[in-house]
């Protein structure tokens, strides 16, 4: 299986980039799993509506050229469907088993995601009804990811 966790802006906090770098080692034996990142555009803070569109619409741009087709589109929001781990491993492993074996996650930036991006979800997916900072979603997601394969192979992990 492949997913790609595809980001908006860079990871910058030390304990992130060491906690992704855990979490990648361990989904190895189970997927091909890479990150993408496309750059944030710079948003001024207390910007006006239209100017957070049009940040949005520029990185939304940027992410759309990087998505392969066919792909299955996962786009986290706060606003989605909430799943259980288990839920999101059977998610997981219907997917593999019907030869969608190629999954997209992706996570928007400060501002958030474009329409343009939502609109193209195959699933909308919440963590949580809180709002977190999109680098601690990727932490956060990866390590559901993790778990979703340790549930799929039935192998021991933490309940
Ligand atoms: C700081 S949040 C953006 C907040 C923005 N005001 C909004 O309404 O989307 C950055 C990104 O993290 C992800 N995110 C944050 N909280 C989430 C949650 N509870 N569930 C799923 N994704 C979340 C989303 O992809 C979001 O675009």
């Amino acid at each position: 299986m492949k997913i790609t966790i595809l980001a908006v802006g860079r990871l910058k906090e030390k304990y992130l980039v060491e906690g992704v770098k855990e979490y990648l080692k361990r989904l190895n034996p189970y997927a091909r799993v890479e990150i993408s990142e496309v750059p944030d555009e710079p948003c001024p803070e207390n910007a006006p509506p239209a100017i957070e569109e049009q940040v949005k619409q520029k990185e939304a741009d940027r992410l759309i050229k990087r998505l392969r087709p066919g792909t299955f589109l996962i786009v986290l929001d706060a606003r989605g469907k909430m799943f259980t781990s288990e839920e999101l491993a059977g998610k997981i492993e219907e997917l593999a088993l019907t030869g969608r074996s190629d999954i997209t996650f992706i996570i928007g930036g400060s501002v958030g995601l474009a329409t343009s991006i939502v609109d193209r979800a195959d699933l909308l997916l919440s963590l949580s009804k809180l709002t977190f900072p999109h680098q601690i979603v990727r932490l956060v997601l990866l390590e559901q990811v993790y778990r979703c394969f340790r549930i799929i192979k039935n192998e021991p992990y933490h309940k």
